[in-house]
């Protein structure tokens, strides 16, 4: 059988998602597109092939009864609308993090899926998926280096697109950290303390740049995050934990290391889209598999929904500038592990 998909959001990664879906992975076909940019949309369908529908609404997609799942790619404030949507058509959804951009947005979809009954959400935090993180989350689980005590940690994007302003160091970029910190150590967060170091001349005047993001886990763990999105020199994701006996890093990106013009050196990607290309892959063809199975596998409503309340701990402790309790409501036995 194949899962058909309907894709709300042709921007960045809703195209690149649709070429997985489309052309790459085994067991899907896309079906369905709508961008509130028709012509986005439109230009998206003609590059599918086949009979690819071009809805008007995310909602007249998720109704198009030949839609099987839902992808949604567009912007984060549109999320919880599409989510829930697909959830009260009783459709499987693969939404694109964040899950919601506010706490009280992604409770309301964790609510609304229990009350479903069924298990239909899955969020994009496709560094769960990346060779590397799984290579150190082996490590740690081994016990090579002992108990985990601090961890440092470096997002860098060379640059930012014009309506990425406001909080979105946090609620769009951090986010990925928050979830797959946690993931790794296998802890929660207790607090948050954002300093705001001085601003880079790249930023504009509605986007503080560069953030250092310090969390504290229940056991004690200390995480520093430096959050950089202008720092022009390349994309750049770095994790490393120092453990009681030893430190462990997460790989750089396989690159031919050159000796030339008396240089030593390697290439540093500049996107996103190279740097996590397989964990896309092995992510969605992991959703296609689970979907088909009436399963869901991967980070759940309420891993987006603890991401959630983190970043928005995390934009109260940088506006206030003191440190801010987390506290999440206890897991309910629906999402048990
Ligand atoms: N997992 C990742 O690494 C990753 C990478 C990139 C983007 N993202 C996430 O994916 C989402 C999209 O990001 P992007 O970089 O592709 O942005 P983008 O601006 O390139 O694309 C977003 C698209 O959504 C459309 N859109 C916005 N609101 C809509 C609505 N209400 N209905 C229908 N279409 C709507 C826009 O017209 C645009 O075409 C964001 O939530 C972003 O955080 C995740
Ligand atoms: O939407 C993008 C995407 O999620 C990237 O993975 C992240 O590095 C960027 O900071 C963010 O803006």
């Amino acid at each position: 059988m194949t899962l058909n998909v309907g894709v709300i959001g042709t921007g960045a990664i809703g195209q690149d998602h649709i070429k997985r879906l489309a052309h790459k992975l085994t067991g899907a076909a896309v079906v369905a597109v709508n961008d509130i940019n028709r012509d986005s949309a439109q230009a998206t369908a003609a590059t599918i092939g086949g009979d690819v529908a071009v809805h008007g609404s995310g909602q007249a997609l998720i109704d198009d009864p030949k839609v099987d799942a839902v992808v949604v790619t567009s912007w984060g404030p549109s999320h919880e609308e599409f989510v829930l949507a697909s959830i009260a058509a009783g459709k499987p959804v693969f939404c694109e993090k964040p899950l919601a951009t506010t706490a009280a947005a992604a409770l309301r979809i964790v609510e609304a899926e229990i009350a479903s009954g069924r298990h239909l959400v899955q969020v994009g935090f496709m560094r769960r998926y990346d060779r590397g993180y799984r290579m150190l989350k082996e490590t740690l689980k081994a016990g090579t280096i002992g108990e985990a005590l601090m961890v440092h940690c470096a997002h860098r994007n060379p640059s930012v697109p014009d309506f990425y302003k406001g909080d979105m160091a946090i609620t769009d970029s951090f986010v990925h950290e928050i979830d797959v910190l946690r993931w790794l150590i296998d802890d929660d967060y207790v607090s948050t303390q954002v300093i705001i170091p001085r601003r880079t001349r790249r930023s504009r005047p509605d986007l503080d740049d560069p953030h250092i993001i310090l969390l504290e886990t229940r056991s004690g763990i200390r995480i520093d995050v430096e959050v950089f999105v202008n720092c022009a020199y390349g994309y750049d994701i770095q994790c490393e934990v120092v453990g009681e006996d030893g430190i462990a890093r997460l790989p750089e990106p396989m690159s031919i290391q050159l000796r030339k013009e008396e240089r030593l050196g390697n290439a540093i990607l500049n996107d996103w889209k190279l740097r996590f290309i397989e964990a896309y892959d092995v992510e969605l063809q992991e959703w296609i598999d689970t979907t088909k199975r009436g399963e869901v596998h991967g980070p759940s409503a309420w891993d987006g929904y603890f991401t959630a309340v983190t970043s928005d701990a995390c934009v109260e402790a940088k506006r206030s500038g003191k440190l801010v309790p987390i506290s999440v409501r206890d897991r309910p036995s629906f999402y048990a592990r």
